[in-house]
């Protein structure tokens, strides 16, 4: 096995989990969204957003990837606020 296969062997092991959080989150993220459209509350709350990026980029070990951290999270939220707006415009 090439160093370039054990790398890419820890980065699928990596994504695993990755792929089992990300499906938890959207669980979740769906049980809010129910609760918003039962509530007639609106999607976006953007001070909660930076708050989840300010909580998690305060996590982290290495501060230098606070930016790749803050991408994440925003892209992870374009994702959330996407599924949650099919949840709305459902029956
Ligand atoms: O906390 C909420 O209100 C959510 O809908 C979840 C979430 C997220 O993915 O963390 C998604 C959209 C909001 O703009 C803020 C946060």
């Amino acid at each position: 096995m090439t160093e370039l296969d054990k790398y890419r062997k820890e980065i699928d092991e990596i994504d695993q989990e990755l792929t089992t959080l990300f499906e938890k989150r959207l669980e979740t993220v769906l049980k809010v969204g129910e609760y918003k459209k039962t509530h007639d509350l609106p999607i976006l709350d953007s001070s909660r957003e930076e708050a989840v990026i300010q909580k998690n980029t305060e996590r982290l070990n290495n501060k230098a990837y606070e930016q790749e951290l803050s991408d994440f999270y925003k892209a992870l939220m374009t994702i959330t606020k996407e599924t949650q707006q099919k949840l709305m415009t459902e029956e």
